[in-house]
């Protein structure tokens, strides 16, 4: 049994007057792929974002309840927000690198904490490239624009500029939902060898790909967690008619 990396007891979390979410309460295993499911509007995103504060960029935002992180209340005032999203890196729907080369763009977040060294920012660069599948296909043109290379690539780039900075958290917001299936297939065997090393929590709005790669499911629906446990109890055997319904491609 492995331990749990992350918590959440009780979450609220508004929009302004607008519930987007109620009353969650999650375990996260560590070192497990954790897919959140559910019909558009349900909460998906918003939840991932309250795991690394993302939702504190927002103004009317308002979240109660409790998020632990390797059993720290992330929300409280003693934490520090770039620290706290330095062990809990995301990645995003569309890719968005930034218009810098493809070394610049792992090499940036690394040398904002502090590492200066060449030789160590090489060394960095060329281990997350490894860790992102990317590697071989850009390790000669590491001083090429990084919107030169295809979405896939672009995607696994931003995998890789996550990784740099040594989270051990990563949180993939439908991460290959702009790929293609060839691409796609290519992200997916990555979270299964990422997983070794991080705990991955990954909005999908592919059932299929929950199936395939998620370890446990937690199943939203209008702003509640209305079931999660271990994929392959959420597939063949759900306990709530609402998942069943779901999952059944009855809705959503
Ligand atoms: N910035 C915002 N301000 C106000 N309401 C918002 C904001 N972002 C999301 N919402 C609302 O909160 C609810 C949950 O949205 P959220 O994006 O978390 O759902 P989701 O399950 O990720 O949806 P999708 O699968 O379509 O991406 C929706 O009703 C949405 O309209």
């Amino acid at each position: 049994m492995s331990k749990n990396k992350i918590e959440i007891n009780n979450l609220d979390f508004y929009y302004g007057d607008f519930q987007a979410l109620q009353d969650i309460s999650l375990e996260v295993p560590e070192n497990k792929v954790t897919a959140l499911i559910g019909p558009s509007g349900c909460g998906k995103s918003t939840f991932i974002r309250t795991i690394n504060r993302m939702n504190d960029l927002i103004e009317i935002a308002i979240t109660d309840g409790e998020v632990k992180v390797d059993g720290q209340d992330i929300y409280h005032p003693s934490v520090d927000v770039v620290d706290l999203r330095k062990r809990v890196g995301m990645v995003f729907q569309h890719p968005n690198p930034f218009p810098k080369s493809i070394y610049e763009n792992v090499a940036y977040g690394p040398r904002i904490h502090g590492i200066k060294d060449k030789n160590k920012l090489d060394q960095i660069v060329e281990e997350s490239l490894k860790s992102a599948a990317l590697w071989d296909e850009v390790k000669d043109k590491l001083d090429a624009s990084a919107f030169g290379i295809s979405g896939g690539q672009k995607q696994r780039l931003c995998i890789a500029r996550a990784l740099a900075i040594n989270p051990d958290v990563l949180l993939m917001d439908e991460p290959t939902s702009a790929l293609d299936p060839i691409a796609t297939g290519k992200i997916e065997d990555l979270v299964d060898e990422l997983k070794q090393d991080y705990t991955i929590v990954m909005v999908t709005h592919s059932m299929q790909q929950a199936a395939r790669i998620s370890d446990y499911t937690a199943f939203f629906f209008m702003g509640e967690l209305i079931e999660h446990g271990p994929t392959e109890k959420i597939f063949e055997n759900p306990e709530n008619q609402k998942t069943e319904d779901y999952i059944t491609g009855r809705f959503g």
